[in-house]
């Protein structure tokens, strides 16, 4: 291969330092194309293939690479709470508060090992499986120079070289960066490339462009989704290369790859393919944690210039102030986030073969309170078998299958489709219409999920100078294409209506003849058609679906299906699963629905029907309007755009490949039921994290409420800094036990979600009750350590004792005995520990390290009487406020 056809100076494909000064260059010819990359369009041979290999390197991006130990650390600083923390031990360290600097870098250093630790964890927990849904291409390979045709063959899209000619069809990702050779309706979605959302028209060099073809002749009107990328759209702008990140939304082609792994556009525009926007999770923590940073942020100021004003304290107050604010952070949130969230992704894979593609997602998954599911492929099987054909009278008829295996023949192989769609195998397995006496194909446009038609001109023996055009696709769309009266349309409708009725998916077919033309065919020319019949194909229920929805009720997460199927089909295949359909709305319905009522509507509809890509995005954007955490389960390549649209996006095992790179979750074996253990372990992990969260706000901001008051009512610090930092270390080693709990059975039949201002209420209320109890043990301690000899050394160690005791507390009661039942467990033990540290630790050597002395006993009396108070007023605050979140749970959720 000469040096020339390095991919660098020819990708992608627009010759343009041949053209120094014009402005548009000309681009190189598929055939210079080929020649440049010392290729053929029958490919490479196996043995030049491997060469390739070796000299170009794996065709995979840097960037989904596993990220190494010290990347990982690096991004875990990311972490706005870390980040705050290393702030305050930087400015620790510069005013020379040794002590108070090292805890806080420390603090930093563990949060940072046993976060990295845990996505590690998690990643090697789903490598495996991820290697078995990883994605792959169709190659066009021969064995030797000399050897037979070269075959379509299926290899990892990793070994993908400079040279290879691939085939591309819907649902498949754009492997590498590709130059067109052949194309068929070719439309790619570029959206995490461009930020387009519609998909953009390609086409070979030598081709007429089809925008310009589909403005003259009427192709405009048929796509709903508007126009394409006009030119000068960034790097990504051109009509005969398709860019690895890109994948193909209707059409197929065949195309030569001429860039692959870190030289392609992608990885030179340093963008990260499939962005998405937050979660209903990742807009809670985030609120929550601005929040709390605000008030961090806040607290050191405020502490020196109350110590300034009411004492003429100076900058001495510092490492105090920074231990208080250190004192408010949750430092220990993002561990526990990922810690749980890494454990349940781990146990996922492990037991259920579910592979978490986005961590978070996980949580996201235990808020979704309506899942909605397409039918084909996920509720069925997606293996239809044709029953019969009957003709305009329902009466049995074998010409409208065979046109129908006519169609599905010629758009296989002039689309040059990798794989078949799943209705043409089933026609093609009754008949394959390539004998002598069958008709030849000249054109095809195929099988689009937004037209809802293929279409494929033949030629039939004997019959020169004509055409047949042979029409199939959905009733409704052939029928409005056909030229019928409208009581006969009305007729035929009605009858496609009854076979759906019975569950059937339909094909209708129609004919045209038309004068040969050598100008190509194109859906203006798909009308007067002359009504054939329909083809009458069953799909059986997917094994484990009705299982799955039942326990998906029995969650509470109400379920809605997004289908591009008949409104009959999918009514029967619901009742046929024990779900009700109710009333069925059609994409037509909703087209005459603004956002608004589309919400309003979406609460009571279960099923719809004849959705294209478009509209399922549009009903999975309206629940999420409307306030509901919503999933989306799919696995067809029109399930794209609400995959993207939804909080979750899952898919099943046999799913294309663009909807597997786009799902958080996969399930990896065609076993719906996974898809309750996944909800199930979502709930586990947002219960967990949600816990957590309320018992460190709580008592962390009632702390500090109490330490700023005692601040500026006491002649001395409240506690010193190192005090408050060893305090704040021993309860964050308990926090940790979060990360392992185990909730109730009971706490998983609701979606667990956390809402931002709901939040603060709940620690703003349960802090200032824990602030109350602070501030009583206060007057007690003060009484009590009057006659004591070192009076600041026994105030700080029974303040210590206390803090410890009402924390362990906290943990106890406020995590809901409801929702964690009374079996001991971590948390609980975590509790006890923390307990006998607050009581033994002023007591034991320690104690005088860290200037406490023992308080008197009378103290430990006063100090339990204090304690039981509290935890009766924190237990009657909590089913308050449980009965109260009930309720208007109730009101907001109503059933969907
Ligand atoms: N290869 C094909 N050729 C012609 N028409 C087809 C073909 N595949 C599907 N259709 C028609 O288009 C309709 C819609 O198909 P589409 O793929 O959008 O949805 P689906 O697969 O039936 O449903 P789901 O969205 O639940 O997966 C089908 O009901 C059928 O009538
Ligand atoms: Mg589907």
């Amino acid at each position: 291969m000469p040096e020339s056809a390095a991919p660098g100076p020819l990708a992608p494909g627009t010759g343009g330092s041949r053209a120094p000064g014009r402005e548009r260059p000309e681009p190189l010819t598929a055939l210079q194309v080929l020649r440049e990359l010392d290729t053929g369009p029958r490919g490479l041979t196996d043995a030049e293939a491997e060469r390739r290999l070796v000299r170009y390197g794996e065709n995979a991006l840097p960037a989904r690479r596993p990220p190494s130990w010290s990347r990982r650390l690096l991004r875990s600083l990311r972490d706005p709470f870390t980040a705050v923390l290393l702030c305050l031990g930087l400015v620790s360290v510069a005013v020379a508060a040794w002590g108070t600097g090292s805890v806080i870098l420390l603090l930093v250093a563990v949060s940072c090992l046993l976060r990295s630790s845990g996505e590690h964890r998690a990643d090697r927990a789903t490598a495996a499986l991820r290697a078995s849904v990883a994605t792959t291409a169709t190659v066009l390979r021969r064995p030797g120079p000399g050897g037979p045709e070269a075959r379509p063959r299926e290899v990892p899209a990793t070994e993908l070289v400079p040279g290879d000619v691939v085939r591309l069809g819907p649902g498949d990702l754009v492997p590498a960066d590709v130059r067109l050779l052949r194309s068929r309706g070719l439309r790619l979605h570029e959206a995490a490339l461009t930020g387009e959302s519609a998909p953009v028209d390609k086409y070979p060099v030598d081709e007429q462009p089809v925008d310009e073809r589909s403005v003259d002749e009427g192709l405009a009107d048929e796509h709903p989704l508007g126009a394409p990328d006009g030119p000068g759209a960034g790097p990504f702008a051109q009509p005969h290369t398709c860019f690895l990140g890109s994948s193909v939304a209707y059409g197929s082609a065949t195309a030569v790859v001429v860039a692959t792994g870190a030289r392609t556009r992608l990885a030179a525009a340093h963008a990260a393919p499939g962005g998405r926007r937050d979660s209903a999770f990742d807009q809670a923590v985030h609120g929550i944690s601005w929040t709390l940073i605000r008030f961090m942020l806040l607290t050191p100021p405020l502490v020196l210039m109350a110590g300034a004003a009411l004492h003429g304290r100076g900058l001495e107050t510092l490492p105090f102030a920074v231990a208080v604010a250190v004192g408010l952070t949750p430092e220990m949130l993002p561990v526990v986030v990922t810690t749980v969230l890494a454990r349940g992704a781990a146990r996922l894979a492990h037991e259920h073969r579910v592979i978490v593609r986005r961590l978070p997602a996980l949580h996201d998954l235990g808020a979704v309170d309506v899942l909605c599911l397409d039918k084909t492929g996920t509720l069925t099987q997606d293996r239809p078998a044709v029953v019969r054909a009957v003709d305009a009278h329902g009466r049995d008829d074998p010409e409208v299958l065979h046109w129908a295996a006519v169609n599905a023949w010629w758009t296989l192989q002039l689309a040059e489709l990798p794989t078949p769609d799943a209705l043409d195998e089933a026609l093609l397995e009754e008949a394959v219409p390539d004998g002598p006496d069958d008709p030849d194909g000249v054109a095809a446009l195929p099988f689009d999920p937004v037209r809802r038609l293929a279409t494929a001109v033949v030629r039939r023996p004997g019959r020169l100078g004509t055409h047949t055009l042979v029409v199939k696709g959905a009733a409704e769309t052939v029928l409005e294409r056909c030229a019928l009266d409208a009581a006969e349309r009305d007729r035929l409708l009605a009858l496609a209506a009854r076979e759906a009725g019975t569950g059937a998916r339909l094909l209708a077919v129609a004919l045209a003849e038309r004068p040969a033309r050598l100008r190509d065919h194109t859906p203006a020319d798909e009308r007067g058609l002359s009504f054939l019949g329909f083809v009458v194909l069953r799909d059986a229920l997917a094994p484990t679906a009705a299982a799955a929805l039942g326990s998906l009720a029995d969650r509470g997460v109400a379920v809605r299906i997004l289908t591009g199927d008949h409104p009959g089909t999918a009514a029967h295949t619901c009742r046929e699963l024990g779900l009700d359909p109710g009333r069925v709305l059609t994409a037509e319905d909703l087209d005459r629905l603004d956002d608004a009522e589309l919400a309003a509507a979406a609460r009571h509809t279960t099923v719809f029907a004849r959705c294209a890509p478009e509209h399922k995005a549009r009903v999975v954007t309206a629940l999420r309007a409307a306030g509901h955490v919503t999933g989306f389960l799919g696995d067809g390549v029109n399930d794209v755009p609400a995959l993207r649209a939804a909080d979750v996006g899952l898919c099943p095992k046999g799913a294309v490949a663009v909807v597997r790179d786009t799902a958080d979750l996969v399930l990896a074996e065609k076993d719906l039921a996974a898809v309750d253990h996944a909800v199930a372990a979502g709930r586990n992990a947002g219960g967990n994290i949600a816990a957590h969260l309320h018992v460190t706000l709580s008592s962390n901001l009632g702390n500090v409420i109490a330490m700023l008051a005692a601040a500026l009512l006491l002649p001395f610090l409240p506690m010193l800094p190192a005090q408050v930092l060893v305090q704040n270390l021993c309860s964050d080693a308990a926090q940790l036990a979060f990360a392992h709990d185990r909730p109730a059975p009971a706490a998983l039949r609701t979606p667990t979600r956390l809402r931002h201002r709901g939040f603060l209420r709940f620690i703003t209320g349960f802090g200032l009750l824990n602030a109350v109890a602070d501030v009583a043990t206060f007057g007690v301690l003060l009484v009590a350590t009057r006659s004591s000899a070192d009076t600041q050394g026994a105030f700080h160690a029974g303040w210590f004792t206390e803090n410890l005791l009402t924390q362990a507390l906290v943990m106890l009661l406020l995590r809901g005995a409801r929702r964690y039942g009374t079996a001991p467990g971590p948390v609980r033990y975590a509790a006890a520990a923390l307990a006998v540290t607050g009581v033994l630790l002023p007591l034991s050597p320690l104690g005088p390290l860290l200037a406490m002395t023992p308080p008197p006993p009378p103290y430990y009396l006063l100090l339990a009487a204090v304690l039981a108070l509290y935890a009766v007023a924190l237990r009657a605050a909590r089913s308050r406020y449980d009965r109260r979140c009930a309720a208007s749970a109730a009101a907001v959720t109503g059933t969907p």
